[in-house]
């Protein structure tokens, strides 16, 4: 399988416009990303009200036999009178930066995984902070937040379909009836109605990604994350993968935060925020959100590895 994506490993490469901003242009005349966030935030689109923001946030680990911790994150703040904003509803955002920059531990602590150790975060209008007791976080979790992954963590023994309904089973809200059909529906959303009673092993890793992305939307979440979802899929699996979240983002308007090691897929996100040595460097605003076209891409990369 062909994997042209280059990993991301230092920040300077996302600075200067590569592919979309040369191809895309040929489609999406309007293209263009800003460092000036007062500019060009996406016109086309209308964000609803502030869901998550951050002061001063801070997560440290302890580490056996070690006697300093390691700052996973150091001073983040996003929203309120900071110049990051907050991240709004029907937003899409996108973490990039450098390996151990921060992305996976600020993606938990705003899944409410993983509590801050000092500063807060304010969800859906609610603090998080380093008192904050678990079992409130996880009734939080199960209620407005979806995950996806880069493995897709289905379950083996379980059809597309089980899968797909379980988390439902698990909040209780819904009867067997008005579950089965919000799974149909779901399943038909990704594209996935033919292959419902399949086993995850009997997918592509495209269609697994698929399944999850099904199953993270099934309690109707208001923020969706996703940590490196595309990381396992080929080219042709990311594009068709990042279209279905640009759909989701862009028809239900679901609000997503995705972390990403791949440059070359920025143009779907409103916005980008770099992380490095866990603080906030730059955020980057996106004024059209474009889908990639595969063939021109596919153009694009063999001009690249010419060069
Ligand atoms: N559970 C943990 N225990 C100890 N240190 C951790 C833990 N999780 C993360 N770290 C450390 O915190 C820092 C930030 O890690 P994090 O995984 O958030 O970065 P990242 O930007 O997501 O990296 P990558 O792109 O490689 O996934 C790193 O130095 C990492 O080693």
């Amino acid at each position: 399988m062909q994997k042209p994506f280059k990993d991301d490993s230092h920040l300077e490469k996302s600075n200067i416009p590569l592919f979309p901003y040369e191809l895309i242009k040929e489609t999406s005349p309007t293209f263009r990303l800003e460092n000036n966030p007062n500019i060009s935030f996406n016109q086309n689109k209308i964000f609803g009200e502030v869901v998550v923001c951050a002061e001063h946030l801070e997560k440290e680990y302890q580490i056996e036999g070690r006697n300093e911790p390691v700052l996973a994150i150091r001073d983040i703040s996003f929203g309120n009178k900071s110049e990051i904003l907050g991240i709004r509803k029907g937003e899409f955002v996108m973490l990039r930066g450098p390996s151990g920059g921060g992305k996976t531990t600020c993606l938990n602590m705003i899944g409410l995984i993983d509590k801050p150790s000092h500063g807060k975060l304010t969800m859906f209008g609610t603090e998080i902070n380093e008192k904050t007791r678990e079992s409130f976080m996880a009734n939080l979790r199960l209620e407005k937040i979806g995950f996806v992954f880069q493995t897709y963590n289905l379950l083996s023994t379980m059809s597309a379909y089980e899968n797909v309904e379980l988390p439902m089973k698990i909040l209780g809200k819904l009867n067997k009836k008005q579950r089965h059909a919000r799974t149909i529906k779901l399943l038909e959303l990704v594209g996935l109605q033919d292959r419902m009673n399949h086993l995850p092993s009997e997918l592509s890793g495209g269609e697994q990604q698929r399944v999850t992305i099904a199953r993270a939307l099934s309690n109707e979440p208001e923020l969706l994350l996703m940590d490196e979802p595309t990381g396992d899929l080929d080219t042709k699996n990311t594009i068709e993968v990042m279209n279905l979240i640009l759909e989701l983002n862009q028809k239900i308007g679901t609000t997503i935060i995705m972390v990403t090691h791949n440059p070359d897929i920025e143009c779907y996100a409103d916005r980008i925020i770099y992380l490095q040595d866990g603080h906030i460097i730059k955020q980057v605003m996106n004024s059209q959100q474009t889908k990639l076209d595969y063939t021109a891409f596919m153009k694009y990369i063999s001009l690249r590895e010419e060069k």
